[in-house]
């Protein structure tokens, strides 16, 4: 039985699956937390994937990495990261997308260069913030990489030709995934001069080899390789709660919405993976237990015994700024406090659905679009959350399913692996399993729940 390896390096944690590479069944599992914060420097990485992985790949075939988004590690002369990588989830760069937005002559023509209107998450925003307000680190930079290929490049042994794959490069700013071609000029636009990039391998091309000789697969981002662990099929539309938010589905062309609430990304397989992500998910409702002096199970147990609409409480769950609305110095806050609402409950009950409301919206942009969603899958770390997985149809007004409980983005890097070992024109056909759990019909309760929040949110942020 050849064994295929699997590695998400996301926000938190670098989580890791062995499984059998005709099937799919999970065989091994391993985990190590990452620093808190939004930079770090890529070692930390290394090390979390090193903790993670120790005995687990001596008998693999073949590897993969899925990773966070977005980051930007810049490497020198030497190969050697010139600073700590600016993360997806660091607001610092946001003055930096509004002037890249402005210099365009608005959102429109970013839209149709890249499928992306910068904002602070983008790589291309953190490029300009980096050459406007470190030019001594901009002085030293040799190339870009994302997080993805930065761990790719290191399990070869930082030898050759670093790469990435089309799903993460359509997170940059500066490759379009309708084209298939990087944008240098928009490159010098942001940074002054042009950047060394990784070549954007196919999406099961061999790209390398570890030291001990498993075959390293091209990678990808975190939400394609949830995409890609799911088998996503048009009409599933993913509802991932992690450190961010996000709701995506595979579709069969590229999105370029000059609104900037749909991220136009590739796909991990050739396709199209239109995406909006909230920067406020998972961490609401910890952030909310420990407010309650509770725990998430403690939290749950809270939330599900208010009622819908929490009494009238309203969370604008803005926590670290917000990247969907485009909040990026926002705070939290709570609205439609009256004497006989102030409970525990309903604040619980406000921070599932507020955290909710704002995916809400993303899967509604979504269909407006013309992407099909006939159900939501709910996966990622808030998806454990039984108020989350009640609350979750409702808010939507979509069915929803749990899939089995499982690291999906890990699974998708696997996939990956097992189909670059296997050469073959198609991923290998790995099944699901029963979900555990699927929604009643959903209904039109949640829409007065949206509404509430839409309009406190015009209230406090006009948008
Ligand atoms: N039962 C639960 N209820 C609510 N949140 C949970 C539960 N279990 C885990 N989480 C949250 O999920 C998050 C981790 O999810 P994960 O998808 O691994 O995140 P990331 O990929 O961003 O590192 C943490 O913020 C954690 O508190
Ligand atoms: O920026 C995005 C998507 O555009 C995020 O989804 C990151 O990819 C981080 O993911 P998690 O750590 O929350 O899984």
């Amino acid at each position: 039985m050849a064994l295929v390896a699997g590695i998400d390096s996301s926000t938190q944690s670098c989580k890791i699956v062995v499984c059998d590479a005709t099937t799919g069944k999970v065989v091994r599992e391993g985990r190590a937390p990452h620093p808190d914060g939004t930079e770090t420097d890529p070692a930390h990485w290394w090390s979390a994937l090193t903790t993670a992985s120790s005995g687990l790949l001596d008998d693999v075939s073949a590897v993969s990495v899925a990773g966070q988004q977005h980051g930007m590690v810049v490497i020198d002369e030497d190969g050697e990261v010139v600073r700590p990588a600016l993360l997806w989830n660091d607001a610092r760069s946001a003055g930096a997308a509004h002037d890249l937005v402005r210099e365009l002559g608005g959102p429109q023509p970013w839209a149709n260069a890249v499928g992306n209107v910068p904002v602070a998450s983008l790589t291309v925003s953190k490029l300009r913030w980096l050459a406007e307000n470190e030019p001594h680190n901009a002085a030293r930079a040799r190339g870009v990489m994302l997080p993805h290929d930065w761990l790719t490049w290191r399990l070869g042994g930082a030898r050759g030709e670093p790469t990435t794959d089309r799903g993460d490069a359509s997170g940059t700013g500066y490759w379009s995934p309708a084209d298939g071609h990087y944008r240098p000029d928009l490159m010098i636009q942001a940074f002054g001069r042009e950047l060394d990039v990784p070549r954007v391998a196919a999406p099961a091309e061999a790209v390398g080899l570890t030291p001990e000789g498993a075959v390293i697969a091209p990678g990808t981002g975190d939400n394609m390789g949830a995409a890609l662990g799911l088998g996503l099929r048009p009409g599933d539309a993913v509802l991932s709660l992690g450190t961010s938010g996000t709701v995506f589905a595979v579709h069969d062309r590229a999105a370029q919405d000059p609104t900037g609430t749909i991220s136009g990304f590739a796909d991990a397989t050739g396709g199209f993976l239109p995406l909006v992500c909230t920067l406020n998910a998972a961490r609401v409702l910890s952030a909310t237990a420990a407010m309650l002096g509770t725990g998430l199970s403690g939290l749950d147990t809270l939330a599900l015994s208010a009622e819908p609409g929490a009494g009238g409480l309203v969370l604008l769950p803005y926590l670290d700024g917000e990247r969907t609305p485009e909040l990026p110095h926002a705070s939290g806050s709570l609205h439609g406090l009256r004497r006989d609402n102030m409970s525990p409950e309903n604040l619980a009950r406000a921070a599932v659905e507020g955290m909710l409301c704002g995916l809400a919206d993303g899967l509604a942009a979504l269909t407006e679009s013309g992407v099909p969603v006939e159900r939501v899958l709910l996966v990622g770390g808030g998806a454990r959350s039984a108020a989350v997985r009640a609350v979750a149809p409702i808010v939507l007004g979509t069915p929803t399913v749990v899939p089995p409980a499982a690291e999906y983005v890990a699974i998708g890097a696997a996939r990956q692996a097992a189909w670059t070992l296997a050469e073959t024109a198609e991923p290998p056909a790995w099944t699901l399993g029963a979900p555990e759990e699927e929604s009643a019909p959903a209904t039109d309760v949640g829409a007065g729940v949206r509404e509430r929040y839409a309009e406190y949110r015009r209230t406090a942020h006009g948008v």
